[in-house]
């Protein structure tokens, strides 16, 4: 009412509804999917319109200037975006006279032969019903008559309207069109822009309501409430048949099940069963699982796995004693405390010790020499995760029967690797670059006086051989050599390999001036005094910070502050043609200030470059494309783009198939011997930039494998969110950085990848490759085959 007061009175009154068959929407939608499975493409694409909209009327004023307008969104019943505007022209461009009505505003169909699309789309969007004696069932029946006055009489010119919208122009052309059925002429025609409809192929209403004296029902009628549908009841044909196909194309409603507070209990429990459970007609459908019939749907949503139950982990552990050893039950234990968080550990090691100690109980007649191995076996495990034992509430561990102290144990472990023969005598096959490398190596270790290199070679060049050769031949004269890697794979091919990260015990947030949370009495500090080579490989792919935190703390334990690790002989490797390290959403300079090479320990590195790739020999084609991809020499187009050369690109041609095609030139699918055989899959993989993409080609995949399958789920919940702002299904469909999809699918001998660093040291990290040999509700058995 302030803009009344302000501007005037409103002159134009326009709605626009969204077209769910706009192309941008059509054109991107899988095949198979109509636009109602995607409401978010919907409101998308209709903002995006609507901003449109808006630069045309207050950018370009195409109805004339406007002096000041309000608008609103809402979502209609049928879950389609409508915006409501109500416009105050500026002065000059006040409506005053049907004459000016005319030029912006038309009620009749136009001619078909001269603007056929205009036709088509009057047709389409802006003809009312039929209602009436037409089909007296249409929803705008009010009182025994259409509540929006149509059909509106034949008018050969506009009229003024006294305290309502004008009498626009309807002639008696015998201009018709079949609608819905009925042949229907310009007396259900709603008023429109020709040029508005035009540019956006969508119900687009456009009044002149400046006649209108009772201003403050407009605005009334855009801030209406929302909560309101119109529907309509159809009895049944003839033959007492209801046609719901009709009915649902008719309607076109976007399906949107109300929201539930998980404070609601089985309110809330039937919502997460309707978004999950396809095909139940009943309540009891929904609340059978397995042919078993629950009482409540918390218990039926708990069966299937979609909420959490309290007793998952007591579950899985009861699960895995039916195929694991004792063995792998303790390591399982461990990962469970590690990163299950659970409740009550005691409780826990209570119920399961049986089984975690059967093994021991062959040998050990004496019930606590049998708890305590367990215990000191487990407290193993959970150090080469990089936490300790006495962090869980779990028995004491008895002094007696731990004989290592902590200290003793790092050095024990670390020295009683057991050397690789076949490592050994690969020095003899060094070629020369690798050799020099080598010599200089070990000349620097034997001399006592540390050094620092940096061995620089492309992918394939022999860097990882060198390292083995380097680690056999120090280990084998009885001294210690530390391997770590930047990532868990690389630290796994390494005999003794850990991530750096956890070796050095780096903090994950490191700063300038930053330094490892060892302490100088800790095993680790012993450790690396001890240690005559330190190799650390990937160097390249991690931040110059976490090197130099290594550095500012060998410094400290070797009492040797001026020399560069305190002097040890420490080796790092990598290739900056790679991966270089990840600042989020940094830009190249953030990045390239972030690598090693930016670091001032840079300049007192020696630099040992392999140049010779031993491991593409056969296709030296291909070897010098990589090396002038990586070092920047070959041609670009558009400033970064390479050409990829046509014999390794599989063509993309738009069609939906592409991607089939795509899955069958890796892994020739069609051969289900290929598809059971591990050493056939996991050599091949197809690699994505996005989550979304690999969740899309992983769902391809799981349909075209064969076997049993199992579908596990994963359980989502916004910290801090008494309001449910963040309900469970938007958590689920977010598909973040090293966590698997909401709904992930699983087949027998499937191929799985590891997305997180569980145990490098055991081979459990990011990226280590697993067959699926077996699954229950609650654990998966999997058995690593690369990595
Ligand atoms: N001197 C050598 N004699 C025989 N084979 C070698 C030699 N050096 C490397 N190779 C072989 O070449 C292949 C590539 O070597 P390696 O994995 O060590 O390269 P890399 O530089 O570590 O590669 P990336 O950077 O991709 O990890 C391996 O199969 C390795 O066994």
């Amino acid at each position: 009412m302030a803009l009344v007061q302000k501007y005037g009175k409103p002159d134009i009154f326009l709605t626009m509804t969204c077209n769910p068959n706009w192309d941008e929407i059509i054109s991107e939608l899988e095949p198979r999917q109509t636009p109602q499975d995607h409401p978010d493409l919907i409101v998308r694409v209709f903002r995006a319109k609507l901003e449109d909209l808006k630069i045309q009327l207050f950018k370009r004023h195409i109805l004339g200037k406007v002096a000041a307008y309000v608008y609103v969104v809402e979502l209609q019943k049928t879950g389609l975006p409508q915006a409501h505007f109500i416009l105050i022209m500026e002065g000059r461009y006040k409506l005053t006279c049907p004459e000016q009505y005319d030029c912006l505003i038309s009620a009749e169909l136009p001619n078909k032969s001269k603007y056929p699309e205009l036709y088509k789309m009057v047709v389409k969007h802006m003809m009312h019903g039929p209602c009436g004696v037409l089909n007296p069932k249409n929803v705008c029946k009010q009182k025994g008559s259409c509540k929006n006055y149509y059909p509106r009489p034949f008018n050969v010119s506009t009229l003024q309207g006294k305290d309502s919208y004008p009498i626009y122009r309807r002639r008696d052309d015998g201009r018709h069109a079949k609608v819905r059925g009925q042949e229907l002429d310009n007396r259900w025609v709603v008023p429109y822009n020709p040029y508005l409809l035009r540019s956006y192929n969508c119900h687009i209403n456009v009044d002149v309501c400046s006649s209108i004296n009772a201003v403050k029902y407009l605005f009334k009628y855009i801030y209406k409430g929302h909560d309101r549908a119109s529907v309509s009841i159809d009895e049944m044909d003839s033959d007492r048949n209801i046609d719901e196909i009709k009915q649902y194309r008719d309607s076109r409603q976007i399906g949107r099940i109300v929201s539930a507070h998980p404070a609601e209990g089985e309110r809330y429990y039937l919502r997460v069963l309707l978004n999950h459970v396809t095909g139940a007609t009943s309540f009891q459908d929904l609340r059978t699982v397995n042919g078993i019939v629950y009482s409540t749907f918390h218990e039926a949503a708990e069966r299937r796995g979609l909420i959490e139950s309290d007793n998952t982990i007591n579950e899985c552990l009861d699960e895995a004693k039916v195929f694991h050893m004792p063995s792998s039950l303790r390591r399982l234990f461990s990962t469970i405390l590690v990163f299950c968080e659970p409740s009550n550990v005691h409780g826990l090691w209570d119920r399961h010790m049986e089984a975690m100690t059967e093994d021991y109980r062959l040998t050990q007649m004496c019930p606590h020499a049998v708890e305590q191995m367990a215990l000191l076996d487990i407290k193993n495990m959970l150090e080469s995760m990089g936490k300790d034992i006495s962090s869980f509430p779990l028995p004491e561990i008895d002094k007696s029967y731990d004989a290592l102290d902590n200290e003793a144990r790092e050095i024990i472990k670390e020295s009683t690797i057991e050397v690789d023969p076949e490592h050994l005598g690969f020095s003899s096959f060094l070629n020369p670059e690798q050799r020099y490398a080598y010599d200089e190596i070990l000349a620097t270790i034997n001399s006592g006086q540390g050094g620092v290199f940096f061995v620089d070679g492309p992918g394939g060049t022999g860097k990882t051989y060198l390292y083995k050769a380097l680690l056999a031949k120090v280990r084998a004269e009885g001294k210690i050599a530390v391997a770590t890697a930047t990532s868990g794979v690389a630290a796994s091919i390494l005999p003794g390999g850990r991530t750096a990260h956890s070796r050095f015990k780096i903090p994950l947030n490191t700063e300038d001036g930053g330094v490892c949370s060892f302490t100088k009495q800790s095993g680790t500090a012993k450790l690396l005094m001890r240690a005559s080579l330190i190799i650390w490989d990937e160097a390249s792919m991690t931040k110059r910070q976490a090197v130099e935190a290594l550095d500012n703390s060998m410094r400290d334990i070797m009492a040797r502050p001026d020399l560069p690790f305190g002097g040890k002989t420490i080796v790092f490797g990598g290739d900056f043609r790679q991966v270089l390290p990840i600042v989020r959403k940094g830009t190249r300079s953030q990045i390239i200030d972030a690598t090693l090479r930016k670091s001032y320990l840079w300049e007192n590195m020696r630099q040992l470059r392999l140049v010779r790739n031993m491991r593409a020999q056969s296709d030296p084609w291909f070897v010098d494309y990589l090396l002038r991809v990586g070092n920047g020499t070959e041609d670009t187009m558009d400033a970064d783009y390479i050409r990829l050369p046509d014999e390794i690109c599989v063509p993309y041609t738009s069609d939906a198939t592409d991607i089939d095609k795509l899955i069958e030139s890796v892994f020739q699918m069609t051969l289900e011997e290929n598809l059971l055989d591990p050493n056939y899959m996991t050599p091949r993989a197809i690699l994505s930039t996005r989550n979304e993409y690999v969740d899309k080609i992983n769902m391809k995949m799981i349909e075209r494998f064969p076997g049993e399958e199992m579908i596990y789920y994963s359980f989502d919940h916004a910290e801090d969110d008494p309001h449910n702002y963040y309900p469970a299904e938007f958590l689920n469909s977010l598909t973040h950085n090293g966590l698997p999809p909401h709904i992930l699918k699983l087949r027998i001998n499937f191929p799985i990848i590891f997305l997180c660093n569980i145990d490098p040291a055991s081979g459990l990290c990011n990226g280590t490759r697993l067959i699926v040999r077996g699954f229950m509700r609650n654990a998966i058995d999997a058995e690593i085959v690369l990595g």
